[in-house]
């Protein structure tokens, strides 16, 4: 999520409620209409990075390699139409988490092979948190990539909802990715519950 992305609610604060929720990874994604820039982007960045050393959970940051690698984040997420992957890979280092967004099987072997440790695949439902969008997916191809690439982490995302998440774990991914289901959540440590739910009843059955 980014700056504006919590409606009235101060962005920290929804950070820190779903640190305290239990998320295991945050991704700053500061774009869209408002966003922010320059010295303000970088004081909002480093304020959700402390927060999340605070909770143990890794820090990443969307599109903004520059911005990741001055302030240390634990890693990068970049899609097909950003820097390279091979680039970034050798900018952040070996040691840094390395997320592309892919849309085929053909674009997971590339990014798998120039570095990536997991795919984001999306939009899997209809979102509104990004304007730019593909037609929804479902997981059609989530499926695909598993059976091709069973060892590469698949993180799906688009439109996930807490009726909806069950889909997106059954089809095998390692994780999802939100931003509505939980910015917009009045109780978001519950929602947070709820979107794992289904995964945790997987693998029990
Ligand atoms: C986990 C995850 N998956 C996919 C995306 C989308 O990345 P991208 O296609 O580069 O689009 P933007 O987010 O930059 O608009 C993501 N951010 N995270
Ligand atoms: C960044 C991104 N990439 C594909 S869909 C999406 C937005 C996800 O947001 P939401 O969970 O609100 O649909
Ligand atoms: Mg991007």
């Amino acid at each position: 999520m980014g700056s504006k992305n919590s409606g009235v609610r101060d962005p920290l604060q929804v950070v820190e409620a779903a640190l305290r929720g239990g998320i295991n990874h945050f991704q700053l994604r500061e774009k869209g209409d408002g966003a922010l820039t320059g010295s303000a982007l970088l004081e909002f960045a480093l304020h959700c990075q402390r927060l999340c050393r605070e909770y143990s959970v890794p820090f990443i940051i969307n599109d903004q390699v520059e911005l990741a690698c001055s302030i240390g984040a634990d890693g990068v997420h970049i899609g097909q139409d950003d820097a390279a992957t091979q680039e970034v890979r050798q900018l952040i280092g070996a040691d840094k988490i390395l997320g592309v967004s892919v849309h085929s099987v053909e674009e997971a072997k590339i990014a798998s092979r120039e570095g990536a440790d997991y795919v984001g695949m999306g939009p899997i439902f209809g979102t509104v948190s990004k304007a730019d969008a593909k037609k929804p997916a479902g997981v059609k191809e989530i499926l695909a990539v598993k059976n091709e690439l069973p060892n590469l982490p698949i993180v799906g995302i688009g439109g996930i909802t807490a009726e909806n998440a069950h889909q997106v774990w059954q089809a095998g991914v390692s994780g999802i990715a939100v931003i509505t289901a939980i910015t917009e959540a009045a109780d978001i440590a519950e929602r947070i519950q709820l979107l794992q739910v289904p995964c945790k009843e997987e693998h029990r059955t």
